[in-house]
């Protein structure tokens, strides 16, 4: 069982709210002329990820107050039974042990006594012969051709990991094409229909409850585009195969559930990427380079598990979005990735992040009363510079930023890749310093400009600076160091919603929108005016009705 706390009670939140008093008016300039160690101070090397924490709005007094706060969150108690298996997901009374998915060496994992090792390693071995029949072209679709493309069907957790991955490591994606339909949009399966031939497409339905809205009705779509396309019931299993937990709903569906790759209740659906969930990753990649991705993860979780939390850097990463997110009232967190291959990865962690601490309600039961699960969002730069970096620069919203780049480039064209690490090192170099008035009145004077112009121009031009950001300077985007990073914000997700005592693995929010859907969808499949509802929901029933 997960302790209770109360963060607000610790000696540890009553110091940092006094000692925000005395760094808030620090500017972070003020804090590197003070030390001139700061950056190796505040920053960690992992393998071949640099973490650069310096250019953030702490001193050595905020870091061991905050660290002191992990402590009395009873962190460590529990990091451990987070790795030894308990109950922690309490609400669903399940263990939590995606970590397991990418568990090196003989240790056996426990799972209410029983070792699970076995069965991961028995998927994932069925996960190595299948993709490796399917990508050398031993299995054949139903009119004996080798398959050419994959499509993967699932949503949420079951969508946005294989997307992201898939998408970070095209530098190392085989001749198959991999494409993901999600959204229940008849848009989005008919778009994909559009590109593939029958004969030699699989159909991955990626579902951990094979009960999910969207994916059944894209799932069953794929399924007769199958049929009427001349293919018989029985050469489905040529052209389908399930990743889920539930054998039962596979069966009915029609998948032979010897095409059903499996996992547990213990893999929450926005952290199984590891599982059969990464069946398309390793269609994709191959199993080498997917065995690569598990053996950067597991090389966090073992960062994480054994490391000091002063050298931690998944406890440092929480530690400093609790500090932004409860004593300076931000928000968001941005996550900027400065390459093009990780665009989605910003997207992935809305889901990991915000489905996992958006949560008002503690591990007591009772409503917190401080903030909880910030907002994550973001897109690769330099894009970003040219859409929203106006207001990161000079908005009234504080906005910490995680700013991502690798040193070396897939595609080291002429030099791409050093304006784009220019921009990556200026950007929060120009957070952090801003630029004083003078600066500004001597750039204007130099351009020519008037008095006059100089006056009335000045005060938009000035960056106030003070504006902090997180750097991870990573050696080069492989399927290793890409595991990695993700295992990182994954305990970062993790250590946050222990000190915010909350839970971070049920979803319960999610369920009411479709209960509601679920209600409104007969009043749709007839054309009677509806007056079921608040006059908002009814008038926008009746218009569509009228409109349709
Ligand atoms: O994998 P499945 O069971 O189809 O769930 C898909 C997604 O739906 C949820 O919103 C839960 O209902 C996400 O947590 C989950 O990743």
């Amino acid at each position: 069982m997960l302790p209770r706390i109360n963060l607000t009670a610790t000696q540890a939140y009553k110091y940092l709210s006094n000692h925000y008093i005395d760094i808030a008016p620090k500017h972070l300039k003020e804090l590197f002329e003070e030390d001139k160690d700061r950056f190796e101070k505040f920053s960690i090397a992992f393998d071949n990820l640099l973490f650069d924490y310096s250019k953030n709005r702490i001193d050595d007094t905020t870091k061991a107050l905050l660290l002191q706060l992990a402590r009395e969150c009873k962190l460590d108690e529990a990091i451990n039974a987070l790795f030894s298996g308990e109950a922690i997901n309490e609400t669903e009374g399940r263990a939590v042990l995606h970590t397991a998915l990418r568990h090196q060496g003989p240790n056996p994992v426990l799972v209410d006594g029983k070792d699970v090792m076995p069965e991961v390693r028995a998927v994932l071995a069925n996960m190595r012969r299948f993709s490796e029949n399917v990508i050398s072209g031993a299995w054949k679709g139903h009119t004996d051709k080798p398959i050419t493309d994959v499509v993967n069907i699932g949503i949420g957790g079951s969508d946005l990991g294989p997307v992201m991955v898939t998408e970070a490591l095209r530098p190392f994606k085989n001749h198959l094409n991999i494409h993901f339909v999600s959204n229940v949009d008849g848009t989005h399966i008919a778009e994909a229909l559009k590109r593939v031939n029958p004969e030699t497409t699989l159909f991955l339905i990626a579902s951990k409850t094979f009960t999910t809205q969207e994916t059944m009705a894209n799932a069953h779509t794929a399924r007769q585009w199958l049929l009427e396309s001349g293919a018989a019931e029985s050469d489905v299993a040529k052209h389908f195969v399930a990743l889920s937990t539930n054998a039962k709903a596979v069966a009915d569906f029609g998948i032979d559930t010897e095409n059903m790759f499996e996992f547990w209740d213990w893999v929450g659906g926005r952290y199984s990427l590891w599982s059969a969930i990464g069946l398309s990753i390793v269609l994709s990649i191959g199993y080498e380079n997917f065995d690569q991705l598990l053996q950067g993860a597991n090389a966090a979780d073992d960062h994480f598990h054994h490391t000091p939390f002063e050298e931690n850097i998944p406890v440092i990463m929480a530690l400093l979005g609790i500090w932004y997110n409860n004593f300076f009232d931000s928000e968001t967190q941005a996550i900027l990735p400065y390459d093009q291959y990780l665009h989605r990865f910003a997207a992935y962690f809305q889901q990991g992040d915000m489905e996992s601490n958006g949560k008002y309600v503690d591990r007591t039961g009772a409503p917190v009363d401080y903030q909880t699960g910030p907002i994550i969002w973001g897109e690769p730069g330099t894009n970003g510079q040219h859409a929203f970096y106006q207001l990161i620069h000079q908005g009234t919203k504080l906005i910490p930023c995680d700013f991502i780049a690798p040193a070396q480039s897939h595609n080291p064209i002429g030099e791409h890749h050093t304006l784009l690490l220019s921009n990556f090192f200026a950007q929060t170099e120009a957070l952090m310093n801003g630029k004083e008035e003078d600066e500004v009145v001597a750039e204007l004077k130099a351009s020519g400009k008037s008095d006059e112009e100089i006056s009335r121009l000045k005060t938009f031009k000035v960056f106030e600076g003070n504006r902090p950001s997180n750097s991870f300077l990573i050696k080069k985007i492989t399927p290793y160091t890409l595991g990695s990073l993700i295992a990182l914000y994954e305990h970062k997700i993790f250590v946050q919603g222990i000190i915010w005592n909350i839970f971070s693995f049920d979803q319960w929010g999610v369920e009411l929108g479709k209960q509601l859907a679920g209600k409104i969808l007969p009043e749709l499949r007839n054309n009677e005016p509806v007056s079921t509802h608040d006059a908002s929901t009814n008038g926008l029933i009746n218009r569509y009705k009228a409109w349709r």
